[in-house]
């Protein structure tokens, strides 16, 4: 109880803001159309159910005229029913992809927001494919919130429209049992009653299982399909490697996993399929049974008994709702888990980067970037670099060397404000742009123009900015293709994109620009050449640079290093430490 309770806080909690979004008039307006309508096709059903009576008494009076009328009148009903549900469906279309596309774009926002995506990935698995989530997840909640929400809404109103008849008719039909009249108030509800309640409890006992299944289900798919597009994405180290072997025998284990769970799945769901086809087979037959006696006995009349067992269908139908939609609700409850993982996901990641003992990043007047009582951690605890009373003065140019996994590239993070493990201050002078050049530089897919110009939006430059810039770093075949689309990280070398990278920093001539080995994949006169290029045509800009070679020490009229002190690192202005 105590879990269905929960499950139903967690989907008001993620169901309820679309309904009070800036899109709420019309998801209200599509939702109350869709519950009137519902409401609709449950009167019409009531009504079917009258005219059941009438039309099998006019059957077995032979009353044709009786007969022709009843035709007509199912023929208007019919009518009516069809335009309801054709537009009910519709209407409900409507809804779910209105609802669908906010939640999208609501979960975008967070998820993009302040690099939240890359402190989720920090803190590790707590919400694994958050792609997965952001597509199958939220269209199979929006989809099962729907069509459970109303299913159950029209079970309600269902019952309690039926249970009336029902109680009526047992007083028509009472029971008789071995020749013996029973006069039971309302027996035909009550046995419908018990009989659904027990089915019901019974499709949950064998059924149960299923929703941990499911749950793992879409999880292992998310995996087996994150996994191809990886090795999409490194497909030319594979093929270098000769990892085609390595890679399909590893896909076919993770595939294994979705193999293994779908059997589990089939056979619990086999289980549930025989009890409740059982259960339904007879449902068609048990309120014949119960009143046959009675209507053998001639006390009822065949229109009686024919709208008794449709009533009893019909009510046991709307009691039994949480059998029919019983893997429905399985999957639901595993959709509903796993979007709730996510939305932890993010208060988590949000909660990263705002707790007490974070690097703080902060916006101070000071022509320099001052890291004051820096002690950065990883996310562990592990102590990894100290910096205090540290400046990265404005106009200098600064060379960081120092060994392999010291903590060069975490201080690049802790200064672009998304790496918050540790303590202290990184003071950033007021309105400064920073930019940070990885070695492997990333290009959004689509035109070469958007690729140079991102994070800016398209448009910023002219192309012919961007064609002198490309042209500048030493691409000149390119400079003329600013409008070809390509997947620019799998079809330019490595060299190329460094190329690239840096027309991107000529482009946005930032204030300071951090070139984490952006050059490393060039030969060095080529480096060299950049490093001039650079130093031409941003003057203003403020280098930091981590690098290998000694040849970079020309361009930078400082070098720091990392030393080792203790179980960390310090950093320390001097010559190259020797690599320990
Ligand atoms: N997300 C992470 N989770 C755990 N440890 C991490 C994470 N990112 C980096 N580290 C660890 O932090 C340490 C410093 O990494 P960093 O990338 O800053 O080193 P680096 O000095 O730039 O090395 P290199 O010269 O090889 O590029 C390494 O031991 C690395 O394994």
């Amino acid at each position: 109880m105590n879990n269905i309770r929960s499950t139903l806080a967690t989907v008001w909690r993620i169901a309820a803001p679309y309904f009070s979004s800036e899109d709420k008039w019309a998801g209200r307006g599509l939702l109350a159309a869709v519950i009137a309508i519902e409401l609709a096709i449950v009167y019409l059903t009531v009504l079917q159910n009258q005219w059941n009576a009438r039309f099998y008494n006019a059957l077995q009076e032979r009353n044709w005229d009786n007969f022709v009328s009843e035709i007509t009148y199912f023929s208007v009903l019919a009518t009516v029913f069809i335009v309801l549900a054709v537009y009910q469906l519709y209407l409900n279309q409507w809804l779910q992809i209105r609802w669908r596309r906010w939640m999208t774009s609501h979960y975008l926002g967070e998820w993009l927001d302040h690099a939240n995506h890359y402190r989720m990935q920090l803190q590790g698995d707590a919400a694994d494919n958050p792609d997965q989530r952001m597509t199958d997840d939220v269209k199979l909640f929006v989809d099962r919130t729907l069509n459970i929400g109303v299913g159950l809404l029209s079970s309600i109103v269902t019952l309690a429209s039926f249970a009336g008849i029902l109680w009526g008719l047992s007083n028509a039909a009472p029971l008789h049992l071995f020749g013996q009249e029973y006069s039971i108030p309302g027996y035909l509800f009550w046995i419908a009653l018990i009989y659904s309640v027990l089915g019901t409890i019974l499709t949950h006992l064998i059924g149960w299982r299923l929703v941990g299944l499911d749950f793992r289900q879409q999880q292992y798919e998310a995996n087996f399909r994150f996994d191809l597009v990886r090795v999409r994405e490194n497909s030319e180290q594979i093929a270098l490697l000769r990892g085609d072997a390595a890679e399909r025998e590893r896909l076919l284990v993770r595939f294994g996993r979705v193999v293994e769970n779908w059997l589990a799945i089939m056979s619990r769901t086999k289980k549930v399929t025989a009890f409740t086809a059982s259960f339904n087979q007879a449902s068609v037959i048990f309120p014949y049974i119960l009143v046959a006696p009675a209507y053998f006995a001639s006390k009822i009349q065949l229109g009686a008994m024919t709208q008794t067992a449709s009533a009893f269908s019909t009510v046991q139908g709307a009691l039994s709702f949480f059998i029919t939609i019983y893997r429905s609700l399985a999957e639901w409850q595993a959709v509903v888990n796993r979007l709730d993982g996510f939305e932890a996901g993010i208060v988590a990641a949000r909660k990263l980067a705002t707790r007490d003992d974070r690097v703080r990043v902060v916006e101070a007047g000071a022509g320099a970037i001052d890291l004051k009582g820096l002690a950065l951690r990883l996310p562990n605890g592990t102590p990894l670099v100290n910096a205090d009373g540290f400046s990265l003065r404005k106009g200098e140019r600064t060379l960081i060397t120092g060994p392999s996994g010291s903590g060069k590239s975490t201080l690049f993070r802790a200064i672009a404000g998304i790496w918050p493990f540790g303590a202290g201050t990184i003071a950033i002078p007021a309105g400064a742009t920073l930019m940070m050049l990885p070695q492997r530089p990333y290009f959004p897919t689509g035109s070469l123009r958007n690729a140079v110009e991102y994070p800016a939006k398209e448009g910023t430059f002219t192309d012919s900015q961007i064609s002198n810039a490309i042209e500048a770093v030493g691409l000149p075949k390119l400079a003329s293709q600013v409008g070809e689309e390509r997947h620019w990280n799998s079809t330019l070398s490595l060299g190329e994109q460094q190329r690239l990278g840096l027309a991107r920093a000529l482009l946005h001539a930032p204030n300071y620009l951090f070139l984490d080995e952006a050059t490393a994949s060039l030969d060095e006169p080529s480096e060299a050449a950049l490093y001039r290029l650079v130093e031409q045509k941003l003057p203003q800009t403020t280098i930091v640079s981590i690098g290998h070679r000694s040849t970079l020490d020309a361009f930078h009229g400082r070098n720091v290093v990392f030393t080792r002190d203790g179980d960390r690192f310090a950093l320390q202005d001097g010559k190259r430490a020797a690599a320990s």
